[in-house]
């Protein structure tokens, strides 16, 4: 793994006396994809809330180098503002000041929206939202991209549209990328590493082919069985069940929550 952009270690998070981390390690490195799958109640969103500052942690420390930004569940749109308003809030962090709110650069790497800009962003569609909020937390000039849930309730094809970006943003500015799923079977093609995290702890964690071959993972998070000798890429019989999820707004910043948490530079 290259340099650690986030580094998480020991992070235990409770809610009035109820575990929802329990010593969790995880590292995302300098232009890595990394997925974090889990089922319901794992703890995926309650470690997104860490990572953001949002949850104060129990124990365990965060170190954030350089700058994070979040596309959070459920998108989070400012639905009276419009597409550009909405992406100019993503701006208001950055350093470089008013010219860190021009959104042009955006229009740029997400041409689909360059259309919309003038849209309010309550009318658009879930996948159009999806873009806006990823727009939303590139006008932060991140370092590393936390999504939660990108395929929330959307079409197949809008989430293979989405993945494009997301992977044309790491291969081409080098932005590295912390994928938190329901839809195990998306995280896994489409990030190098995972990590499988069960009622608050990392259960498993490699390169996300092999983990997509575990037949422990295969049976509880791709909704099928890969055969004795068949791979899932390798032709096995592998029942693929759909998850579906989404996100939206942002946090920026070389920053995590108070306490154990240190932001590094
Ligand atoms: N505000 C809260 N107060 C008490 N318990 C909570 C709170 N938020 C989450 N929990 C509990 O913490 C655990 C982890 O929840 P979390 O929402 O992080 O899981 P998740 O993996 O994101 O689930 P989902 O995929 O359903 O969103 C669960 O047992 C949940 O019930």
């Amino acid at each position: 793994m290259s340099r650690p952009v986030v580094e998480v270690t020991g992070l235990t998070v409770r809610y009035a006396g109820a575990t929802a981390l329990d010593g969790v390690d995880l590292a995302v490195g300098e232009g890595e994809l990394v997925a974090l799958i889990g089922a319901n109640g794992a703890g995926k969103s309650t470690l997104v809330k860490a990572l953001s500052g949002l949850l104060r942690p129990h124990a365990g420390t965060i170190t954030v180098r350089g700058r994070l930004a979040q596309v959070p569940e459920g998108r989070e749109m400012f639905g009276d503002l419009t597409v550009d308003d909405n992406l100019r809030l993503g701006g208001w962090r950055n350093p470089e000041g008013r010219r860190g709110r021009d959104t042009s650069p955006i229009y740029e790497l997400l041409p689909e929206l360059s259309d919309l800009r003038r849209r309010r962003a309550g009318s658009l569609s879930g996948g159009q939202q999806q873009m806006v909020a990823i727009g939303r937390a590139l006008m932060a000039r991140p370092d590393i991209l936390v999504v939660d849930e990108l395929s929330l309730g959307l079409a197949p094809l809008v989430v293979t549209t989405l993945v494009g970006h997301l992977r044309t943003l790491n291969t081409e500015r080098g932005l590295a990328v912390l994928l938190i799923e329901q839809n195990a079977r998306l995280a896994l093609d489409m990030c190098e590493r995972a990590y499988v995290l069960e009622t608050g702890r990392i259960a498993l964690h490699g390169a996300a082919k092999d983990l997509a071959r575990d037949p422990q993972v295969t049976a509880a998070y791709l909704g099928g069985h890969v055969e004795a000798g068949g791979g899932l890429e390798a032709g096995g019989h592998v029942e693929v069940g759909g998850g579906q999820e989404a996100g939206g707004r942002l946090e920026a910043g070389g920053h995590a929550s108070g306490g154990h948490v240190e932001a590094a530079t």
